[in-house]
Parts: C-alpha cells; structure tokens; sequence
C-alpha cells in the first residue's frame, strides 16, 4: 500500500491518478477480508435453494471452512436426518438443530448452511444476528420443487405435493427469512454463480459500512 501511494508522487485517491484503480481494489479486498473476517456467514432460505451445494462453493471461494448444520445434527444422531424424523419426531430434530447450530457459531468464521427451518427458531435468529452475516436464498417454488426432486432426502416433502409443501412453508417463513441481511436471488444460473453473487453483495455492504 504504500507503494501504491508514492509511486507517481499523487495520493492514490487523487483524481487521475493511474493508481488510483489498483489501490481501490486493494482497498476493497482488504476491507472485505477485516470486516468480514470475525463473522461466519450464514445461508439460509427454503429446501433446493442451494445452501448446501452453493455453500460449499463460497467457502472455497472465500477460503474458509465450511459446515452444513443438517450433516452435523447427522454427525452427532448417528442417523440421517430422515431417521431423527422418523424414530425421535420433528421436534427432537429442531432441538437438535438448535443446539447444533448454537455450538457451529462459536467456531471460528466459516460458512454455514443451514436446514431450511433453522432461521424460523427465534433463538437461533437472536444468535446469529449478534454473531453472524445471514444471507437468504431466494429461488420461485417451482425450480425447488424440481431441484429437491432430485433426492428423497427430505421428510416434510413426503406426504404431498412438494410445490403445494414448498409454497405453505414460504407462506410461514417468509416474514422470519426476511430478516436475514442480504437476499440473493438463486434462481437461475450455475452454483458458481450464485457463490459470486453472495461476494459481491459482501463486498458492497463493507464498502457502503
Ligand atoms: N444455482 C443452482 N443451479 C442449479 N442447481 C442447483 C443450484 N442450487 C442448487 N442446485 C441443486 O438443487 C439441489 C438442492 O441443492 P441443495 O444445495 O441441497 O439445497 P438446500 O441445501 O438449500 O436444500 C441439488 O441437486 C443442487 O445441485
Ligand atoms: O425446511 C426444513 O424444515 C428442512 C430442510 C432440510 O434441509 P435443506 O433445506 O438443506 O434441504 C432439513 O433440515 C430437514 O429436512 C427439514
Ligand atoms: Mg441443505
């Protein structure tokens, strides 16, 4: 940086200064990096909108670790989340869910995908609005409904149609997901890009702090 701003005798912020681009990038970077750095960044938003897989992809784009709650909750049951549902009931699972997540945001930063009914928990939503960036998937209920096709993997989809499940759910969860503070549309476009739609929406709420 302080190459930066010797090299042609003008600040780097001068007006016209050839440097003044590189140093602003830099700049970009490394305010993206401290500000960014204390704070695990958290994906939430309906089943099949992509928190696993795109989570997955932003952690490696962001250099950082990268846990899913659900494969934890799995991790710690010994069972897969079907079976929790199964043998325990859903209630057992969002206790578990709740501790799993509370234990996940006192590691160090990563990204965290959460189960689509994570956020809807008051408790979970107090926390990680102190301790965390959340960040909302946000995809039409009929691209779900096709991508969660794919995997019967998911208890609360079994019993009906899943477009008329997925749409009763984001009835109820909406006014919680609203709360998260960013929203990505995660529609369309690869996984890649919905990983660099989450960056660039960090970045510009760091550089507009
Ligand atoms: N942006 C995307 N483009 C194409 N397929 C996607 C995208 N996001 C997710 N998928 C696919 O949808 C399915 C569900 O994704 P997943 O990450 O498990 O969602 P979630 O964890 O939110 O339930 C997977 O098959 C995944 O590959
Ligand atoms: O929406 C939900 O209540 C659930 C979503 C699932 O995770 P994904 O959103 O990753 O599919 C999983 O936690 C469980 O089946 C319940
Ligand atoms: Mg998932």
């Amino acid at each position: 940086m302080q190459l930066a701003r010797h090299q042609n005798g003008k600040h780097p912020r001068d007006k016209g200064n050839p440097d003044c681009g590189d140093f602003q990038t830099l700049y970009t970077d490394v305010m993206t990096r401290t500000a960014l750095h204390d704070h695990t960044i958290v994906l939430i938003g309906l089943m099949g909108a992509g928190k696993t897989t795109v989570g997955r992809r932003l952690a490696a784009a962001m250099d950082r670790p990268f846990a899913d709650a659900d494969h934890e909750i799995e991790r710690a049951a010994g069972r897969s989340v079907s079976e929790i549902f199964e043998d325990f009931g859903e209630a057992a699972f969002r206790d578990g869910e709740r501790r799993v997540i509370a234990r996940l945001l006192d590691q160090p930063p990563m990204v965290l995908a959460l189960g689509g009914g994570a956020f809807v928990d008051p408790d979970t939503r107090t926390l990680i609005a102190n301790k965390a960036i959340s960040i909302w998937l946000q995809a039409d209920v009929e691209t779900l409904a096709t991508r969660v096709a794919r995997r019967d993997t998911r208890p609360l989809l079994r019993d009906g149609n899943p477009v008329e499940i997925l749409e009763r759910l984001l009835e109820t969860r909406q006014p919680a997901y609203a709360e998260a503070d960013i929203h990505i549309d995660a529609s369309a476009g690869t996984h890649q890009a919905t990983a660099d739609a989450i960056i660039a929406a960090l970045k510009d709420r760091e550089t507009q702090k």
